[in-house]
């Protein structure tokens, strides 16, 4: 495990240390909640077991073959993992890079963010505050607890809370982020929320898997996604309408579907599959679904 994070600057977090943890908002919110609770699927263990970035979202771009070496070597699943693992960090620097330019003195706002990689990585590229959000204890306690074994937790912090109401000011947010935990929200009642934590001027970003509106309708696969995690993906449209609702203007909208391919396709070749690796790739090869970036002004 990578423990070499560093942090200089001598800030600390603004919002008190200990908060009261409300119930969960909705039956439903209590269901993903437990959900995330119970998650502990070695895909997402032993890739983060790689360097200590535990992600829950999926990778983007080339593999590196040379990378993988001889499938009969004896460490070629290990080489695996380790690509699968770098393709999911790709993803995140991906997600970074769009937030603009972010200074130290600022903070930035993870909606949704499950073990804690994304947060943890944004520290490490702006060395700004990040606070995260998750419906799941388990995974809060995770994000702390890492973010202490890396020395970083005056900047970094998870807390149990709805992203649909989060602890934090209006305006105290220089930019903020669904890294694909949009699927589990109403989208008016979320962009509505982000609108009011970030500043004006700030910058929004999310990466989804979305429903082709051209399609026509959610396909078998995307319900068939909906079903193994709890979820409710939406469609592109419903994204992009719901983000001009809210004071949110799209800057760009990039389709990382041709870029997460080569991710599923090496995946579903590994023995950590999960099952759902079919639907993601026929979904994504029959043009139902996309897997897209979306980054917007607040204005
Ligand atoms: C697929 S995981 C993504 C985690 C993280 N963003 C990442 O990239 O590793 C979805 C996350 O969304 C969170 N989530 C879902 N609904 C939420 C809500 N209403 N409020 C806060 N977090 C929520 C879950 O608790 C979980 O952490
Ligand atoms: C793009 C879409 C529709 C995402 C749905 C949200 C989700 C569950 C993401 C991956 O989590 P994970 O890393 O825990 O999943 P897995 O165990 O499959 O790797
Ligand atoms: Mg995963």
């Amino acid at each position: 495990m990578d423990s070499s994070v560093t942090s200089t600057t001598s800030t600390e977090l603004t919002a008190p240390a200990s908060v009261s943890i409300p119930g969960p908002a909705t039956p439903y919110q209590g269901d993903i909640a437990r959900y995330w609770d119970g998650e502990a699927r070695p895909v997402n263990l032993r890739l983060g077991d790689v360097d200590g970035l535990y992600h829950h979202h999926y990778g983007i771009g080339d593999v590196d073959h040379s990378a993988l070496g001889d499938p009969e070597d004896s460490e070629s699943e290990k080489k695996l993992i380790a690509e699968l693992h770098r393709l999911e960090s790709a993803q995140t620097d991906v997600l970074l890079e769009n937030l603009g330019g972010i200074g130290r003195d600022d903070t930035l706002v993870d909606a949704g963010c499950g073990r804690g990689g994304s947060m943890v990585m944004a520290h490490q590229r702006f060395g700004c505050k990040v606070e995260g959000v998750t419906l799941s204890a388990k995974q809060a306690d995770f994000a702390n607890r890492r973010a202490q074994e890396l020395s970083i937790q005056d900047h970094v912090r998870a807390q149990v809370c709805n992203m649909l109401d989060m602890p934090f000011e209006t305006g105290q947010a220089a930019a903020s982020w669904n890294n694909e935990s949009s699927m589990y929200v109403d989208l008016q009642d979320l962009f509505a929320e982000h609108s009011r934590v970030l500043e004006v001027g700030g910058r929004y970003v999310t990466i989804t898997g979305c429903w082709n509106p051209r399609y026509g309708q959610p396909s078998k696969w995307v319900s068939q996604i909906n079903a193994h995690f709890e979820c409710n993906i939406h469609s592109r449209r419903e994204y992009l309408r719901a983000m001009a609702d809210n004071r949110l203007v799209p800057q760009a909208v990039i389709d990382l579907t041709p870029a997460t391919l080569p991710y599923w396709e090496l995946r579903a070749t590994s023995s950590l599959v999960t099952g759902i690796e079919d639907a993601f790739i026929n979904s994504y090869k029959d043009g139902s679904f996309q897997y897209v970036l979306i980054a917007a002004d607040r204005v």
